[in-house]
């Protein structure tokens, strides 16, 4: 068996031993109350998921093993003269629970490159779709092709062993990692370059090797996909393509099938989707002020505008996140030092100048400051990537290596079928009047 996944079963047999400890004494402690508004108004701090990869802080971001993400930034191993880690490393961290050496890192890009053929049906399937469908419409249909592919519901169809779970879902997850940048480069070459595709370079690292099959051979480009592909890699258990995936897997739907109904709800304008969005309103405000800078002052008043119709200011607000999101934080230090002059990036920041208070002053928004969304398209105009329906296949590909290693862990640790109890309205009027016992009767 491969180094990886001996070590990490090694962690997860380890882990499975202190839940098991851990539950046998404290199973019965309460963690919390929920209150009616709770479950009527999207279940916001209700503590009600276990998920190993990550934890996020409502002040300080997202961190990895504690680890935040400028920690991430100087701590992970780097392409040979690349600033910016690797998201194979950050990958291992999720799964092996340490920063690996540069050594592990390479072992572990050779596996991935490995396993990187994508059959030829999965492009036919894709190519079957009229062009004009949507990018993350054309990458899911790709992915929903090569569930044929599952080790997993092969070796269930034959009777796989609970104990054996893990390993067949570790498989999935390499191979699933493995294919994903050639199957989401083929999207945008057939929807935006004519159909001519860029052969993969099995010499280049996984982020290195996207950029390149895209058609972006810049090393500046490169070194932003190893950025974008750790910062958009995992945002803890309860956001919509981690849960969604979550649930879908606790049915032992294969990680395939998992991964596609997460990143159906990464496709979603208040989730992934809000990146293209943010970079379709900028277009459209700096088309309707006739300028490529606009001011602070036309700025708030084009929110104003979309306020005014009833529409959200894509790329701001959280549903945890109470400060400035250190993913966009990240974004920007990229921004100062690469391109401190582009005017689309410059009007990003000014737009984080202007926004904030606005949002504000409505007295309703919870989290006023920008999160991750706010700024990646104006980084990937930059470097001509302008086609920005595209942006979200992006997220997905890096998502995958949150997700997938979060159904690992999953099936590693025996992670049971997800079914909370739901209620109708009228059944609470009964419970609130007192004609029942029990909430649900
Ligand atoms: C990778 C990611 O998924 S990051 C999020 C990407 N999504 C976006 O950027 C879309 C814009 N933002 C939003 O729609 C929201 O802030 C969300 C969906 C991210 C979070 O939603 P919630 O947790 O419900 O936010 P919150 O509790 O602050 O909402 C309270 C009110 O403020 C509104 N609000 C929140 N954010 C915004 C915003 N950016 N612009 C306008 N109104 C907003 C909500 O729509 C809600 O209004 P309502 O009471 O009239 O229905
Ligand atoms: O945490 C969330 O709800 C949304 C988010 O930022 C992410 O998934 O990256």
């Amino acid at each position: 068996m491969e180094q990886f996944k001996v070590k990490f079963k090694e962690q997860a047999d380890k882990l499975g031993a202190e839940i098991k400890t851990l539950l046998q004494e404290h199973g019965n402690t309460v963690i919390g109350e929920t209150t009616l508004a709770q479950i009527y108004q999207g279940m916001r701090g209700m503590t009600a998921l276990v998920t190993e990869t990550s934890l996020l802080d409502a002040q300080d971001g997202i961190r990895f093993k504690r680890r935040s993400i400028p920690e991430l930034r100087e701590q992970l191993p780097k392409a040979k003269g690349g600033a910016e880690p690797l998201p194979e490393a950050l990958f291992y961290l999720m799964m092996i629970g340490e920063i690996p050496e540069e050594k592990d890192v390479e072992n572990l890009s050779a596996m991935l490159q490995r396993r990187s053929h994508v059959p030829a049906y999965v492009f036919d399937a894709m190519e079957a779709l009229p062009e004009e469908i949507h990018p993350m419409t054309m990458f899911v249909v790709g992915i929903m092709a090569l569930q044929n592919e599952s080790v997993f519901a092969q070796r269930y169809a034959n009777g796989l062993n609970k104990k054996d779970y893990w390993e067949a879902t570790l498989e999935d997850t390499l191979n699933l990692i493995a294919r994903l940048p050639h199957i989401a480069a083929f999207v945008y070459r057939r929807k935006y370059k004519g159909g001519k595709m860029v052969q993969p370079d099995g010499m280049l690292d996984w982020a290195a090797n996207f950029a390149h099959m895209l058609g972006y051979d810049n090393e500046e480009f490169k070194e932003l996909m190893r950025l974008y592909m750790v910062i958009h890699a995992d945002h803890e258990g309860g956001n919509v393509s981690a849960h969604a995936t979550h649930l879908v897997g606790s049915a032992l739907s294969d990680p395939y099938l998992s991964y596609a109904a997460g990143m159906n709800g990464l496709a979603g304008p208040l989730h992934g989707l809000a990146n293209q969005e943010v970079i379709k309103w900028i277009f459209e405000m700096q088309q309707e002020l006739k300028t490529d800078a606009p001011t602070a002052e036309q700025i708030g008043d084009y929110v104003k505008k979309t306020l005014n119709e009833g529409k959200v200011v894509p790329g701001y607000g959280h549903a945890v996140l109470r400060q400035t999101d250190p993913r966009f934080t990240a974004q920007m230090e990229f921004g100062k030092k690469h391109m401190p002059d582009d005017l689309l990036v410059n009007t990003v920041w000014r737009i984080y100048e202007t926004v904030p208070g606005i949002l504000q002053s409505l007295g309703k928004v919870k989290n006023p400051w920008p999160n991750v969304d706010a700024h990646s398209g104006a980084l990937l105009v930059h470097y001509g990537l302008k086609e920005y329906e595209y942006y979200t296949v992006l997220f997905a590909v890096s998502r995958a290596l949150g997700v997938l290693s979060s159904l690992c862990w999953d099936r590693a640790l025996g992670m049971p079928l997800e079914r909370p109890k739901s209620v109708t309205t009228a059944a609470v009027k009964r419970w609130l009047n007192k004609e029942v016992e029990h909430l649900g009767d």
